[in-house]
């Protein structure tokens, strides 16, 4: 067939380097970007086969997120702008280690098992980051795409793409496909949500925003004008001199806990970092004596579905909800959402593709990483509920207040991925609606001191996990020595996890004083142990 002629032909000016060998991981192929033309092309190549499968729109996104600028990345959005589901992360990991002369077998292989006819129309959407190596990479992505029907959305947030994905397959009921229409959809719910906030001053709406010198901040700019100044934002690290995630984004704030360089932050003023793709976001400020408060993923899940749930009771609607989180929320966020709030709380392996299919169980689910990761899914039975509510005109005011806010809080969410942008508009808005500091947020409950870090070790894959990577299994005697440690500080926990996306082991722990330090630093010790190395 000529379509397999031009694989051909096209594939050999993106060869694969001869026994290259990359995984799909938790969120794609994930390297140094001057290893990964060939995965882009290939990648290009698999969208079209599940588009045609599917019979809709494919997300094709180039980023390496909060990884350094030198890397790079790829992944796959399905339908609903979703995580591409596992079984073509098989078939993208088999492709891109196909070694040149295997690709065509590869290839035809997918295409039979999937039973895919060729004939089918495809469209896929490639969207790319900042970083220098995206303009090129995206380029092969849709040289794999090549002729069928791809469309090159250029420079758009993780987020976006994964939106506007959505809003194709939806034929417009998510929204209209463009990032203009993304911005108009989500500004206006946020003014509709603030709109009737009493007495909201400049400073309330005053908010210090750090761009990572990527993708986001370019595209919270591009949005201001749709917020009209309802929103007042200070941009720092907006990619005008700076290098991509250095000492700057969520991820270093997270992990360093410590504030970005290059933000100019005032006691007590709300400031907030995105990373490199602006799919996630953390919230900080420096309070008295210089002292630094991070408000992590965690602070924010409960601070939405404490917002959420009052609103629930006000409505008067019967609809559960349920927090997502993973090994790495802090111990006390479980405890306040569990003990004190009362909500269902579950705890699945790290990725945003296990935290989505969890929070999908539930009528409506909040779902966030620690590191700032996540968004709210709402079943169509309860949009529908909110919904029906919202236009009852016999209801009582209360009521009906509650339910309009419900509606319009669905509307600014971005219920396909985590979301900086529509995420940081959301919480913004809560504070606005429940009158509420930065400081009174932080107060809801305390952090136990934490920390995490990686550990170069000989074969990360040695070490296999159970229990939401709570607990290791392998090595044989590792848990144990881990519990051994773990035992002589207070309220402490601890797990070490192979990471999916970098190759090294990461390390965490917490304690209920600051020896959290110490015991990282024990089980630091024990990743270089003969178990492992
Ligand atoms: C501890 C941590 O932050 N892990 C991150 C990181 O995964 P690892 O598998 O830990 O490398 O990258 C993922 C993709 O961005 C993100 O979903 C996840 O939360
Ligand atoms: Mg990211």
């Amino acid at each position: 067939m000529a379509q397999f002629e031009e694989v051909s032909q096209k594939s050999a000016v993106h060869p694969k380097p001869v026994g290259l060998v990359l995984q799909y991981g938790t969120a794609g192929f994930r390297t140094n970007s001057k290893q990964l033309d060939h995965v882009m092309f290939r990648m290009g190549l698999l969208a079209t086969l599940r588009s045609k499968k599917t019979k809709a729109t494919i997300g094709v996104m180039v980023t390496a997120s909060h990884n350094p600028e030198e890397d790079n990345g790829v992944k796959l959005v399905d339908p609903m702008g979703e995580m591409v589901t596992p079984a073509w992360e098989v078939y993208a990991t088999q492709l891109a280690n196909a070694e040149q002369e295997e690709l065509l077998t590869a290839l035809k292989d997918v295409i039979e098992r999937e039973a895919i006819s060729m004939a089918q129309e495809a469209s896929v959407f490639v969207g790319k980051d900042t970083r220098p190596s995206s303009d090129s990479l995206s380029q092969a992505v849709l040289d794999g795409v090549h002729a069928l029907g791809g469309h090159n959305y250029g420079l758009v947030t993780t987020p976006q793409l994964h939106y506007m994905v959505c809003c194709q397959n939806t034929q417009g009921r998510y929204g209209e496909a463009t990032v203009k229409g993304y911005y108009r959809k989500l500004s206006q719910a946020f003014i509709q949500l603030t709109k009737n906030v009493p007495n909201r001053t400049d400073d309330q709406k005053a908010l210090l925003v750090d761009g990572a010198n990527g993708i986001g901040a370019l595209k919270v700019c591009e949005m201001e004008t749709y917020l009209k100044n309802e929103l007042q934002l200070s941009l720092f690290n907006d990619g005008s001199s700076g290098k991509l995630n250095h000492l700057c984004g969520a991820d270093y704030v997270k992990v360093q806990q410590r504030a970005p360089k290059g933000v100019e932050m005032t006691a007590g003023e709300r400031c907030c970092s995105y990373d490199g793709d602006a799919d996630r976001i953390v919230y900080y400020y420096s309070g008295s004596a210089g002292r630094f408060h991070l408000l992590d993923g965690d602070k924010i899940a409960t601070l939405i579905s404490t917002y959420l749930k009052e609103l629930l009771t006000q409505a008067g609607l019967d609809l559960q909800i349920a927090v997502v989180q993973t090994a790495y929320a802090n111990g006390s966020s479980t405890q306040y959402l569990e003990d004190t709030m009362k909500v269902i709380v579950r705890c699945t392996k790290t990725g945003v593709k296990h935290l989505h299919h969890a929070a999908q169980e539930f009528d409506i689910g909040v779902y966030f990483e620690a590191n700032g990761h996540g968004t709210v899914l709402f079943s169509k039975a309860a949009e529908e509920k909110i919904q029906k509510l919202a236009q009852d005109s016999n209801t009582n005011d209360e009521r009906r207040r509650a339910a309009l806010l419900l509606q319009n809080t669905v509307n600014l969410i971005n219920q396909t991925v985590g979301d900086a942008i529509s995420d940081m508009l959301l919480i913004e808005a809560v504070l606005a609606i429940r009158g509420m500091t930065v400081q009174q947020w932080d107060a809801i409950y305390t952090d136990l001191p934490n920390r995490q870090l990686k550990v170069k070790v000989a074969d990360r894959r040695v070490i296999d996990t159970t229990d939401a990577e709570r607990r290791t299994v392998s090595p044989a005697g590792l848990q144990e020595a881990i519990d051994s440690r773990v035992k002589k500080y207070r309220r402490a926990r601890s797990f070490v996890r192979p990471s999916g996306t970098e190759d090294v082991v990461r390390v965490y722990a917490e304690a209920d004083t600051q020896l959290a330090w110490q015991c990282t630093a024990s089980l630091e010790d024990l990743m270089k142990n003969p178990l492992i190395s």
